[in-house]
């Protein structure tokens, strides 16, 4: 198997750039974040060329965090917000090389946020399509997220139906998927081609993939089963320095 870090989580105490260099250091294969605003995308686009690693994707701006917020897309009120993020996302995406991009529903419900999040996820695809990239949707199991308007892979298939263009896909984060719905196994097979990448955390509690009521020994040999060969992505928070959660990745790889 092969493994990307995500360092929204892994090495999160690092600067990107430096975070980086860790995760090529310690055998991961490629990176991924959540918001690399904050940096300097020459900086970061530099630390992967001089890795040799490519960074996978990373997400819209959530909006006003202190405020609570954590996306746009799904909000019938924050339209011009949520398409600029997008627009941002995408250019950041492009000046590091990244394919996959996350836009971020929020937290909403009801009728209008289905409509308003299919169609900025259409103007997404439209304006990714134009430098090759991906758009990821992902469910948020609600102990987390509680409210988050995209909770379920089965709400997420419902909504790449509606999208109905080729360059949408799932987000299968198996932590979430295994805390609102479960039946990992069945679920990888039906939604195979429907999946763009595929994240793991052991569950309850977020750690390493090495203990939990998830058998991830199990859930990648499926994994591998199904021929899906792209990286997996580690997004799991370490119980302490990064370096000192790695076994796993050791054994597996
Ligand atoms: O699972 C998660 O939390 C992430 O993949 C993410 O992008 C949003 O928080
Ligand atoms: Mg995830």
């Amino acid at each position: 198997m092969r493994f990307s870090a995500n360092l929204g989580f892994l090495w999160a105490d690092l600067p990107l750039p430096d975070a980086i260099h860790a995760a090529k250091d310690h055998g991961f294969d490629a990176v991924e974040c959540h918001w690399p605003y904050a940096f300097d995308p020459g900086d970061v686009r530099a630390a992967l060329t001089a890795t040799g690693l490519t960074m996978l994707g990373l997400n819209t701006a959530r909006g006003d965090v202190d405020a609570g917020e954590n996306g746009l897309s799904a909000l019938p009120e924050r339209i011009d917000d949520a398409r600029a993020a997008i627009d941002a996302a995408l250019a950041y995406a492009r000046a590091i090389d990244a394919q996959n991009i996350h836009v971020m529903a929020g937290f909403a419900s009801g009728p209008d946020a289905h409509q308003v999040f299919v169609e900025n996820l259409r103007y997404a695809c439209t304006a990714a399509a134009s430098q090759g990239a991906t758009i990821l949707i992902e469910p948020l199991n609600r102990h987390d997220a509680p409210g988050y308007f995209l909770q379920t892979a089965d709400q997420a298939v419902r909504i790449l139906d509606a999208v109905a263009m080729p360059n949408i896909k799932l987000m299968f984060d198996c932590y979430h998927v295994q805390m609102m719905e479960g039946d990992l196994s069945h679920r990888l097979a039906a939604l195979k081609d429907r999946i763009g990448h595929i994240q793991f955390a052991s569950v309850p509690d977020r750690g390493a993939p090495d203990h939990g009521e998830v058998n991830y020994a199990h859930v990648f040999e499926v994994i591998r089963s199904l021929g899906y060969d792209q990286p997996l992505g580690a997004e799991y928070k370490p119980n302490g320095p990064t370096v000192q959660t790695l076994n796993w990745l050791t054994h597996w790889r």
